[in-house]
């Protein structure tokens, strides 16, 4: 499959790579503002939170500490399963740290709420959540995120981190798919 091809299967644009580029620059800078003097590990959630990780890494002028976490609700499917698996643990001890988890999207909320519980309990000095986007379902999950992008409806999107069936995520803006993408489902 090449650009040409992968440009076909979309239905529409939600967010531009110019309004994501922008966004990041003002998430950056509230961020830093936010943990001036701290020592921040910011902690992306594979592999969706590559894309936003990568941007939003360069977009902090402070020398933060990154790591991953691979926890897996949704498979090959388009909804959550509900079922939160880790399938790759931090490599840094948080006690005393303060934490910033990094998300492509929040859509149930069901991930967050299960990844900041789990977080917390290790005895961090603080966790908070920084997502691109945000669906309206995660409004009815009670999950305090800090930072977000954009605020989407409820719809299944794809692009920069974010998979249809493990493809899309290369896509440098946020869309949806043509309904002939889901046709064999
Ligand atoms: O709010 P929720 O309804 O829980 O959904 C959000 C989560 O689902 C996606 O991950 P997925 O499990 O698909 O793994 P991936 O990042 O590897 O695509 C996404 O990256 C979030 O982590
Ligand atoms: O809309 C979505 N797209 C891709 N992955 C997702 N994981 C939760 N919601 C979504
Ligand atoms: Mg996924």
């Amino acid at each position: 499959m090449d650009a040409k091809d992968m440009g076909q299967d979309l239905e529409k644009v939600l967010v531009t790579e110019e309004q994501i580029t922008t966004r990041l620059k003002e998430m950056g800078a509230r961020i830093d503002a936010d943990y001036a003097g701290r020592d921040l590990l910011i902690v992306g959630v594979l592999k969706g939170a590559v894309m936003v990780m990568a941007d939003l890494a360069r977009a902090l002028h402070s020398p933060v500490e990154m790591d991953w976490m691979a926890v897996s609700s949704y498979g090959a499917g388009t909804t959550s399963s509900g079922v939160v698996r880790i399938l790759k643990d931090l490599e840094t001890d948080i006690q005393d740290r303060d934490v910033l988890i990094v998300e492509d999207v929040i859509d149930s909320g069901l991930t967050l709420s299960w990844l900041v519980g789990n977080l917390k309990s290790r005895g961090p000095k603080s966790v908070e959540v920084c997502t691109m986007v945000r669906k309206p379902l995660a409004l009815d999950v009670d999950l305090d995120v800090r930072y977000i992008g954009f605020d989407l409806p409820d719809e299944f999107i794809v692009g920069y981190g974010l998979d249809y069936a493990e493809k899309y995520r290369n896509l440098p803006f946020i869309g949806t798919l043509a309904p002939h993408v889901y046709k064999n489902d």
